[in-house]
């Protein structure tokens, strides 16, 4: 018997997927199969995340895929992004998955997107500090929020590239330059101080890290890493060296994963977590979930400073509440004094890239 000619039609769909050419990439047939799958699925987000193929990237991209709140994934890099979109395009979950290749492809990887992720830049190396990555990731940063600004302006953004305490403020000055800067929309992510505080606090106790909570402030580096450790959930107390010792461990986290990993780059997995975990929240605020609440690097008047990273409630138009510091102890006073004096310069650093 001869097949159908609807038979046909899905033999062809089906071998069209072999060519590498028809890979879910900007510009393909299989691109075009996508939208209309796009277009008769669930309702979601559409999420892009920057910088896709890289350490971060990928694994950030397998889990935004497993997001049920997501209905549309573009996958941006200036590298192998066909291989990522053709690998994770393959799982059985509900979002659609497309690629986008180079700077030309930017303005279509970016439009109508509700969230945009960005883990793109270089990472440390042993006896690196995150602000000598300034010189080769305030570029990459200012050029992919131009392309926010121009294509998606009313985008929320988790910013990820390092460093967090000067990346942030040179993407709100992009979008202010470009008038569009909606101080409510864009985030940097610091989610990672808080798992690491909530996993070593956790071993401390001798209890389940999904059981403890702990806020962590001031921004994402060093000794502006600013753990609260009077304010943990559940209540419990430390002995001063316990207190010296872990707030040293959830400052040193980073290093301590770059030495570890002694030249192959720095956190990628926990980071991926971490983003996964924080772009979720942000999701479920978006759509219109109550009480969620997270700690991010935000536009803030908590402190003098025009940025600081503190407990923030997310909702439909993003960061809805900023929640003030709380009741902090001496060591913690003492703590924000030099977190403040650090994090002035590396934000002024950033305004100072885009203005001067
Ligand atoms: N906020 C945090 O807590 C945190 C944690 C870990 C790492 N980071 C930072 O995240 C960044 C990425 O780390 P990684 O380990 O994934 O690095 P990586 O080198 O493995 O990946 C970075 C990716 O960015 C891509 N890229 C470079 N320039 C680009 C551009 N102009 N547009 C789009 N993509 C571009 C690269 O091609 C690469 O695929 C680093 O700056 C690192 O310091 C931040
Ligand atoms: O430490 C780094 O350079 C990466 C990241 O900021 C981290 O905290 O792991």
């Amino acid at each position: 018997m001869q097949p159908s000619s609807d038979a046909n039609q899905r033999i062809a769909r089906i071998a069209a997927h072999l060519h590498p050419s028809n890979l879910q990439m900007e510009g393909s047939s299989g691109l075009r199969r996508a939208d209309c799958r796009a277009k008769g699925g669930a309702p979601g987000f559409k999420v892009a995340i920057l910088g896709a193929a890289g350490g971060i990237g990928q694994p950030l991209a397998l889990l935004m895929k497993m997001n049920p709140l997501v209905s549309v994934l573009h996958l941006y890099d200036v590298v192998n992004a066909p291989g990522v979109t053709a690998d994770v395009s393959h799982m059985d979950t509900g979002a659609v998955v497309r690629g986008f290749l180079g700077q030309p492809q930017l303005e279509n990887a970016l439009t109508g997107m509700d969230l945009v992720i960005i883990p793109a830049g270089v990472p440390r190396k042993p006896g690196m500090t995150r602000d000598d990555l300034f010189k080769i990731n305030a570029g990459i940063v200012r050029t992919l929020a131009e392309g926010i600004a121009k294509c998606c302006p009313n985008a929320i953004v988790n910013l990820i590239s390092n460093p967090v305490n000067s990346t942030v403020p040179i993407a709100a000055e992009v979008f202010k330059k470009a008038g569009t800067f909606d101080p409510k929309k864009l985030l940097g992510v610091t989610t990672l101080d808080v798992v690491r505080a909530n996993t070593f606090v956790a071993e401390v106790l001798g209890v389940d890290p999904r059981e403890v909570s702990v806020p962590v402030v001031g921004g994402h580096a060093g000794v502006t890493i600013l753990p609260l450790l009077s304010q943990v959930n559940p209540p419990c107390s430390f002995t001063p060296e316990e207190i010296n010792a872990l707030t040293d461990r959830i400052q040193n986290g980073g290093t301590e994963v770059v030495e570890a990993k002694a030249g192959a780059g720095s956190a990628t997995l926990s980071m991926a977590y971490a983003a996964a975990k924080f772009a979720a929240a942000c999701l479920r605020g978006m759509r219109g979930d109550a009480g969620i609440v997270e700690c991010s690097f935000v536009t803030s008047q908590v402190t003098e400073l025009p940025f600081f990273a503190t407990k923030v409630r997310l909702g439909r138009t993003g960061v809805e509440e900023i929640f003030p510091l709380g009741p902090l102890n001496e060591y913690e006073r003492n703590g924000l004094e030099k977190a403040k004096k650090e994090l002035a310069g590396s934000i002024q650093k950033g305004v100072s890239f885009i203005r001067n």
